[in-house]
Order: structure tokens, then C-alpha cells, then sequence
């Protein structure tokens, strides 16, 4: 943070938020992340967040992002020869972009020292992040390594009838219980529909169900309730212990409106992060550590036997199987930067075409083919 100068060397610097801006098609996220970087950028001093944009079919995204996904992979290059639709492309696109992630985060950590926030804004399609392996892959990458935080966008003029509502909860329930990362839903629109519905809904089940009893085809011809109406009655109540997991607030992506209330909520989230989820991150990397160790030296004390046996049986061929320290190593093949940092001066022939790669007759590369 910027503050570190002012408070004394002995105050350790933080490390940037990096906040995940996901949601349904349509429900603002690309004009979300425009509205905090005008925030960011008219606060004094002025405080830049670092952009990527992972939506590799947005035509035109209303920020300037940093690192751009279409820089590296051409969405409509890989519709055409893995011969995909729009949905399998967008995947595909992402899974390309996921191989040169560590060449991301190494970009993403230089710049670490110097920016406060780090926002992604993911692909329109939802499901493409939040349930395909590189989703997973990437959010797990960011959180290992900075405080990150899940801004979960949401159409409210579209979520105003209960059936929708609880749908778009029973979205974000998902996400939350997949990532376990801090959760903000964010309230888009509010200059549309104000969001003193949901956060009446959200704290009071039965204000909930009062909704619901109301709402029209909630009640079948003889006027005893649907299914539905009996589902999400009792879903309510399911729901009531998971908003207590979350932090909800209204903002509105057009006025600016609420901006201050959600960098609020970040700010919470960021010391949610560090209480919650550092310490169970580090439990279940202790755990995956000591789980891959025992299994290192059981296929270790395997081996041995096996060459001892062979050793036994063959004296002449273990004399001739020995190390030779003259012998020359593997050559390391060096890591070259493919990931285009916008902030750096271009350079000729910076555009890499992953899905090219494949038609280069001294490029062995062959990218993997989805299921
Ligand atoms: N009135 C109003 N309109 C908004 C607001 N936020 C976004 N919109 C409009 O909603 C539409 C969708 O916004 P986008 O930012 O493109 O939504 P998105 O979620 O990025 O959409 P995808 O690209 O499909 O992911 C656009 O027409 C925006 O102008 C808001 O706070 N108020």
C-alpha cells in the first residue's frame, strides 16, 4: 500500500487485493470493472488497479486492461481449427491461456510493490470460469499467493421476482462453497432497482417467503402452493445460514454509486482472507505435502527392492549401470515471456497466436484437443 512511506519503515508493506469479478452474462461486470478503476483513478493520490481481462470474446471491454487474454490466444482462430462453437472456443481459449499462467502471477507479482488492486473480470459466460478446470486453476494460483476476493456481480433489476433471486444465490452458494475465497455480492444497477429488497430478503427469511406467497404462480389452480413455492420456501431457510458467509452491498456500475461501500467490503474481506483462508490453505497444502511425501517413499523403498532384486540376478549389467559425473545435463529451456505485460513498451512481432503454434512445421508443439 501507499501508506507505508508515511507510517514508518518498520510497517510492513500490504500486498494487493486481487478481486475476481464474476456473474451472469449481462450483469455488468465489464462496466463494474470500468466504474472501480474511475474510483480508483479519482482517489488522491490516484491508485491504478492492475487489469486483466479473461474474457477472450469481449469485442470491446470499456478499461484499458494491463494483461489481455486476447493478446495471447485469438478466440476465433481456436473456433476454427479445434472446429468449436462459441462456448467450447471461449473454454479452449482459456484452457490455452491457462499453460502460460505461471508467466501471469510473475508478472501480476513485479507488479505487486506498486498497485493496491489487481481486478479480473471473467468471461460473460459463467460457467466457463467457475466449473472448468483452468476457472479453477487460476483462482487457486491468485489466492495461494495474494489476498483475493470474489465479487459475485448481480443483475438487480432481473433478480426483483423470489424464483430468480434465489436462483442467483443458489449461484453464488456454489461458487462460494467451490472457492471458499471471501464473497461479496455486489448489487449492480441500483440506479435501475434499488437494493433494499434483496438485503431485506437476505436478513429475514420470512420477508422471503412473504414475498413468495405473493409473487403470482407461486399457487396452483386450487390455490395450494406449487412445488416450486414449497422448494424455495424450504431452500430459504437453507440459504438464511449461508448469507451469513457474506457480505452484500449495492453499487451502481453507471452513477459510481456504492463504490466506497464495497472498497469497504474488500478491505474486510482482505483481513477475512488472512484469518480464514491463509490458515486453511496452509493446512491443506501441509496435508497434500505429507500425502505426496509418504507416497514418494513408498514408490521409493519399492524401487530399491525392485533394483536389488535385479541387481541379484544380473551381477554384470548392475557393474556396467553406473553414473557418469562427465556426463552433460539436460539443458534448461529457459523461460520465455509469451504473456504481454500492456504496461511495458511494445516490441515487433509481441502478438503470440498460441493456437498458430500448431502450423509451424519446427514447432513440435501440439496443443492438447478438448474431450
Ligand atoms: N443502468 C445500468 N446499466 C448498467 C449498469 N452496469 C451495467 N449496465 C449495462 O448492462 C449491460 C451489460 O453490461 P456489461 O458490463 O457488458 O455486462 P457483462 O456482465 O460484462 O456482460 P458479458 O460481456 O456478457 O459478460 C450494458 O448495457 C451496460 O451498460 C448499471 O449499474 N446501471
Amino acid at each position: 500500500m501507499n501508506i507505508d512511506s508515511a507510517a514508518g519503515p518498520s510497517t510492513e508493506k500490504k500486498k494487493p487485493v486481487v478481486i475476481i469479478a464474476i456473474g451472469m452474462a449481462g450483469a455488468g461486470k465489464s462496466t463494474f470493472v470500468q466504474q472501480l478503476t474511475t474510483h480508483l483513478h479519482a482517489k488522491s493520490p490516484p491508485e491504478p488497479p492492475y487489469l486483466l481481462n479473461l474474457d477472450p470474446a469481449v469485442v470491446n471491454t470499456p478499461y484499458e486492461a494491463n494483461i489481455d487474454i486476447r493478446d495471447t490466444v485469438d478466440y476465433h482462430e481456436v473456433m476454427k481449427q479445434y472446429n468449436l462453437g462459441p462456448n467450447g472456443g471461449i473454454l479452449t481459449a482459456l484452457n490455452l491461456f491457462t499453460t502460460k499462467l505461471d508467466q501471469v502471477l510473475e508478472i501480476v507479482e513485479k507488479r505487486a510493490d506498486n498497485v493496491k488492486y489487481v481486478v479480473l473480470d471473467t468471461p460473460g459466460q459463467i460457467e466457463i470460469f467457475t466449473w472448468s478446470a483452468s476457472g479453477a486453476i487460476i483462482t487457486d494460483a491468485i489466492a495461494s499467493s495474494l489476498p483475493t476476493v470474489v465479487a459475485y456481480v448481480v443483475d438487480t433489476p432481473r433478480s426483483t421476482a423470489p424464483a430468480t433471486f434465489m436462483s442467483n444465490m443458489l449461484y453464488a452458494c456454489s461458487i462460494l462453497y467451490k472457492t471458499k475465497l471471501p464473497f461479496i455480492v455486489v448489487f449492480n444497477k441500483t440506479d435501475v432497482e434499488p437494493h433494499g429488497f434483496a438485503l431485506e430478503w437476505m436478513q429475514d427469511f420470512e420477508a422471503f417467503q412473504a414475498a413468495l406467497a405473493t409473487h403470482h404462480g407461486t399457487t396452483d389452480s386450487d390455490g395450494e402452493p406449487t412445488y416450486m413455492n414449497s422448494l424455495m420456501n424450504s431452500m430459504s431457510l437453507v440459504l438464511d445460514e449461508f448469507y451469513k458467509h457474506l457480505k452484500a452491498v449495492g453499487v451502481s456500475s453507471v452513477t459510481g454509486a456504492g463504490m466506497d461501500e464495497f472498497f469497504a467490503a474488500v478491505e474486510a474481506s482482505r483481513e477475512e482472507y488472512e484469518k480464514e483462508y491463509l490458515p486453511e490453505l496452509a493446512r491443506a497444502r501441509a496435508q497434500r505435502e505429507a500425502t505426496l511425501q509418504k507416497k514418494k517413499d513408498e514408490s521409493m523403498n519399492r524401487m530399491m527392492k525392485d533394483l536389488a532384486v535385479d541387481r541379484e540376478r544380473n551381477p554384470r549389467a548392475a557393474a556396467l549401470d553406473l553414473w557418469d559425473p562427465n556426463e552433460e545435463e539436460d539443458e534448461d529451456d529457459g523461460g520465455e515471456m509469451d504473456i504481454i505485460d500492456r504496461n511495458e513498451d511494445p516490441w515487433p512481432g509481441q502478438y503470440i497466436d498460441l493456437t498458430q503454434a500448431r502450423h509451424k512445421d519446427d514447432d513440435p508443439t501440439v496443443w492438447p484437443r478438448p474431450a
